[in-house]
């Protein structure tokens, strides 16, 4: 092997998320979402793209059922449709990829793929990662219960770095200091199952590094110092995530051990002498793999069969790449807003608009149930608090009103208000034998048929609730004339006050 690659990566190549803990979700037929899209032969963007349901949705066409058929655009985590990409070898941040091929904002990049795991199961991962010494932290979260560990099977979006976004209004300066995310991980759901992608944030000229923020995302690991030179940012990678907040102060935080000062620091630019060549790496495909150069090798990840990294790279073809070329990003838009409440704003319209359109089945995803949690606030430490609604008292209200009509009202009201409560709390009960089957604490997918009941009792709860309400309002509004005329104006308490006459509300 070549000196130069002797510190290559080693990890088995995958092209497809594996499951150890728990099966490959099997679709349900009326969990296939079936868009409208019709392709017109004459008009190439007729088919599945920018205003196709699915797409809007972040939902991968099923083969065979979608409209279009082999026509169909918007199967691209299926296909393994990627853009070129290519390793190399970063000063003081390891490997990293470069863009091998201009890359339009908005294109999916590459799929992160590794193993799916439960969460319970990354955080003991991680914690024996790091206990062996590995520096380089290769787990991310897929949703709240899952994450997807890359460390020892992965695909080439295990070698992305990081980048914090910068707060820097001037673009000149931003492109002068530090280098910005030009990247950014999306899910979408593909045949039943969630799935992560890298997805271009921006225009990406060839021979500029890919970045994407890793704070929303990383599940800790060694704790590194981040060396990607914004100037605002956290200063550890993933500080903003789960994993990282967990293991340093949310959960123990007034435990001196946890405190950030007490973490010890891997800075992977101690392990790189500063003088070091970048080296890029190309492996252009399985069938170019027999001539060398010195200078790099380019990886496509359009591979199309099952390898090692390890044992490719011996005899990869090698491309001179001018390192003068390569650059650390310039932003053309500097985007203040955090990803997570992007993606989250435009998924919801796009459900929304769904919803209206009422033509496909689909997962809907739904918090946990409104009865089984109470509400509850974060105190500034990071801890909760939680809140209990005042109840109102029907009995001693009901008293104050002027009629028996009225009373009754108010009492029918009641009834139906806690009846659309327990329809709600069943239908919960019904959802979660699915969810404690992966010790889920919270609901991830269910069907599109449980998913309109939940929102339809929703609704009759909320609804019923306002008029239990107003009820009460209109009914003690028409009532003061009554009470002046039957009831004693009350006297302050302690002064022998019939407190009875009071009428307090409190919602
Ligand atoms: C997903 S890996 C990225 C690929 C990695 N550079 C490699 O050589 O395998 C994440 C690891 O890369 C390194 N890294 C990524 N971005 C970095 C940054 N901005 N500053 C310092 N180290 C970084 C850290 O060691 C981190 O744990």
């Amino acid at each position: 092997m070549d000196p130069e690659n002797e510190d290559l990566p080693q990890y088995e190549h995958i092209f497809q998320n594996e499951f150890s803990y728990r099966k490959h979700k099997k679709q349900k037929e009326e969990d296939i979402a079936i868009c409208e899209c019709k392709f017109d032969f004459s008009d190439p963007h007729s088919t599945c793209g920018e205003r196709c349901l699915n797409v809007l949705t972040s939902t991968e066409c099923t083969p065979g059922y979608c409209p279009c058929g082999v026509y169909c655009k918007n199967q691209k985590f299926q296909k393994c449709q990627y853009a070129r990409v290519t390793l190399f070898k970063t000063e003081g941040r390891g490997w990293g990829l470069l863009a091998a091929a201009y890359i339009k904002t908005g294109q999916f990049i590459v799929e992160y793929c590794g193993e799916v795991i439960s969460w319970k199961e990354a955080k003991r991962r991680s914690q024996a990662y790091e206990n062996q010494g590995l520096k380089d932290a290769f787990i991310i979260s897929l949703n709240g219960p899952e994450s997807i560990d890359a460390t020892k099977k992965g695909n080439l979006a295990r070698f992305i770095n990081h980048s914090s976004p910068s707060a820097l209004n001037s673009q000149l300066l931003v492109s002068l200091v530090c280098s910005q995310p030009n990247c950014e991980t999306r899910k979408w759901t593909v045949l039943g199952e969630i799935r992560v992608g890298i997805f271009a944030k921006e225009d990406i000229p060839i021979g500029t590094e890919l970045a994407y923020d890793y704070n929303f995302e990383w599940y800790g690991g060694a704790k590194v110092r981040c060396l990607c030179g914004a100037l605002n940012c956290s200063g550890f990678l993933g500080a903003k995530s789960r994993g990282f907040q967990e293991d340093t102060y949310l959960w123990e935080d007034d435990d001196e051990r946890y405190s950030v000062e007490k973490i010890p620091l891997y800075d992977s630019a101690e392990d790189e002498p500063a003088t070091k060549l970048l080296k890029a790496v190309n492996l252009n495909s399985e069938n170019d793999v027999n001539t060398k150069s010195e200078q790099s090798i380019t990886m496509d990840v359009n591979l199309k069969s099952k390898h090692q990294l390890e044992s490719t790279i011996d005899t990869v073809p090698m491309e001179g790449v001018d390192v003068n070329t390569l650059k650390i990003e310039s932003p053309k838009d500097i985007n203040l807003y955090s990803q997570d409440a992007q993606q989250a704003f435009s998924q919801k319209n796009a459900m929304i608009s769904r919803i209206r359109s009422n033509s496909a089945c689909r997962n809907y995803h739904i918090r946990s149930g409104p009865m089984l949690k109470k509400k509850s606030q974060h105190y500034s430490n990071g801890k909760l608090k939680h809140l209990s609604k005042k109840q109102i008292d029907l009995k001693h209200l009901a008293k104050l009103l002027a009629s028996k009509e009225a009373q009754e009202e108010v009492f029918r009201y009641e009834e139906m208000k806690n009846e659309a409560a327990s329809q709600l709390a069943s239908l919960y009960n019904d959802i979660r034998p699915a969810i404690e089957e992966h010790e889920r604490d919270n609901q991830d997918s269910v069907s599109t048929s449980v998913a309109e009941k939940w929102i339809e009792a929703s609704c009759s709860k909320l609804k019923i609730e306002f008029d239990f309400h107003s009820s009460i309002l209109r009914n003690i509004v028409c009532t003061p004339q009554k009470a002046c005329e039957q009831v004693k104006p009350c006297e302050p308490e302690g002064h022998g006050g019939n407190n009875d006459t009071e009428v307090k509300l409190e919602f």
